[in-house]
């Protein structure tokens, strides 16, 4: 049934024929309320694309196609719908504490997650008010160790919830580059600084090369790590061989993913800057979006509408990327967690069952905080030959009153920037600005023409009235969901990521070849070639 509906949806996009946006509007005065949908405080309006009801009709169809409902039941009822893994998928659980038992193998998972939460909060509670210290005194900062999922939503979110920051000072360690720990270490006192090695595995080689270093770093400082030193992660038993006291020790169950692991343990140092209440509103505002995804209809569903509109853009539409782009700069982490929690869910090839995708898999993510990227790729985005779907994101209010000219601003440049991409400009609307400016013939129609705005560019956009940490969990949940979507859609496994195994095989490999203890032996031409060169240059 669902091959009925790609094909209806192909069919459709064959027959826009030069179909304008704009045109659609004046067609339809609640075009911007009936393309629209909210949760609670957040709107999602995508009124401002090609899509229209029939067009919604066909992709809403798709859902009931694929049983989305089902997958979506046995998702939160903790069935192993990670088949490649045989996991369950269970970090929703993560943000319930305050709801009813997630039952897992016919045992509720919510005492063991509200126990960890617990022991969270009085960590946390004890560094924040002094009464866990480090050798030099009570803790002024905090440094994050992890890459991927154990980094990227804390490191993310800490940025996001500046405001809200009344605990020690948060950094983050993640690239095995040496150059990352030595500038963040640089300046720290190593007797007041506490050191989470964040990792699920505890066997990542550019967190654990890191944790050593930091260790290192500690000792030789004055500090003492058996005091300042915690891990978040599912291995206890290596956290134990690595020295860390067993009370500082944070775990999970491996039905949590990595790229979904900051509802948990791996949240530890946003609860730091924010404090146990804070966190408990991340958490709120995460579950709310939870409940609307559960509750509200297709056609009003948040998560599942920005998952169709980025099927209809990617899939059906063909476009390859789609810009992230919030008017928010403490969001600026937000399209790198993007990046992975969309392209390491959804960038497959093979479908659940094995077999090779018959449509594409996920697109490119990519994006920076509006305005700075209006003075760098927005060029592309107006007059570039592809079209790049752009996904807008901005607050009501700020949360400096003082600065709130700046705010009205940054809102004025988000709303522009969509109807620009809309609008765009003619080529008569170029020619008589040109005529205006005094020019004429040739020199005219030439000048005209690097005016133009094509228009008709697609976007939507997610508004809310501020950052806080409960918009903040909203907002990862939304599209933690539209991943979750458009994988069933895809027929994908979203919760592997077999794709990053290949690189860190070939990497431990290559470690003795660049030592100079292996010889580059059958490697192929290029990738000898290049260890002797930088084998020369290393001197
Ligand atoms: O938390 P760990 O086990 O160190 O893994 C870190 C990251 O590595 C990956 O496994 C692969 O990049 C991610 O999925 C994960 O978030």
């Amino acid at each position: 049934m669902s091959d009925t509906i790609w094909d209806t949806l192909r069919g459709q996009h064959d027959a826009l024929n030069g179909r304008r946006i704009l045109e659609m509007f004046a067609a339809d005065p609640r075009r911007a309320a009936r393309f629209s949908a909210t949760a609670d405080d957040m709107r999602l309006d995508y009124s401002k694309t090609l899509i229209g009801d029939a067009e919604r009709a066909a992709l809403v169809a798709l859902c009931d196609a694929v049983g989305l409902a089902d997958r979506r039941a046995a998702m939160f009822a903790g069935d192993r719908i990670n088949e490649t893994e045989h996991r369950a998928v269970l970090h929703t659980a993560l943000r319930n504490p305050e709801g009813g038992p997630v039952m897992l193998d016919g045992a509720d998972v919510m005492p063991g997650v509200c126990d960890t939460l617990a022991r969270m909060g009085a960590f946390c509670d004890a560094v924040r008010n002094g009464t866990r210290t480090g050798a030099g005194g009570a803790i002024t900062d905090v440094v994050n160790i992890g890459i991927g999922g154990s980094d990227l939503g804390p490191a993310m979110a800490v940025q996001a919830l500046a405001p809200c920051h009344d605990g020690p000072r948060c950094h983050f360690v993640s690239n095995v580059d040496g150059a990352q720990i030595h500038d963040v270490l640089d300046g720290l006192d190593a007797t007041r600084t506490l050191v989470i090695v964040a990792s699920k595995t505890f066997t990542t080689i550019e967190t654990m090369t890191n944790a050593r270093t930091a260790r290192d770093w500690m000792e030789a400082g004055g500090g003492d790590p058996a005091q300042q030193m915690a891990a978040l992660s599912s291995a206890t038993d290596r956290t134990a061989d690595f020295g860390i006291d067993p009370q500082a020790v944070f775990g999970f169950e491996d039905w949590v993913g990595g790229r979904y692991s900051v509802w948990g343990p791996i949240g530890l140092s946003l609860m730091l800057a924010i404090g146990p209440g804070g966190f408990a509103e991340f958490l709120r505002g995460g579950r709310a979006m939870d409940t609307h995804f559960c509750q509200a209809p297709w056609a009003g569903n948040l998560p599942v509408l920005l998952a169709l509109v980025g099927i209809w853009h990617h899939q059906v539409c063909g476009y390859p990327t789609r810009a992230v782009l919030p008017y928010d700069q403490r969001l600026a982490r937000l399209p790198a967690y993007l990046q992975q929690l969309e392209m390491e869910s959804n960038g497959k090839s093979v479908a659940m069952d094995g077999s090779r995708l018959a449509v594409p898999s996920g697109p490119v993510v990519w994006g920076e905080p509006g305005t700075n990227g209006q003075h760098a790729f927005y060029q592309l985005l107006h007059q570039g030959t592809g079209v790049v779907p752009c996904e807008f994101m901005i607050a009501a209010r700020g949360h400096e009153p003082a600065l709130d000219h700046h705010h009205r601003l940054l809102i004025a440049n988000c709303l522009a920037q969509s109807e620009a991409l809309m609008r765009g400009r003619s080529l008569d609307e170029a020619r008589d600005r040109m005529a205006a400016a005094g020019l004429e013939g040739a020199e005219l129609e030439r000048q005209a023409r690097h005016r133009v705005f094509e228009g008709n560019r697609p976007s939507v956009t997610i508004a809310y009235p501020r950052l806080t940490p409960f918009v903040l969990g909203q907002l990862i949940v939304l599209y933690e969901h539209r991943v979750f979507v458009e994988g069933v859609i895809l027929g994908i496994n979203s919760f592997d990521q077999w794709g990053v195994e290949l690189g860190k095989e070939l990497a431990t490999s290559l470690g003795p070849v660049v030592d100079g203890t292996q010889s580059a032996g059958t490697r192929d031409a290029s990738t000898a070639a290049l260890v002797d060169f930088l084998r020369a240059h290393r001197g």
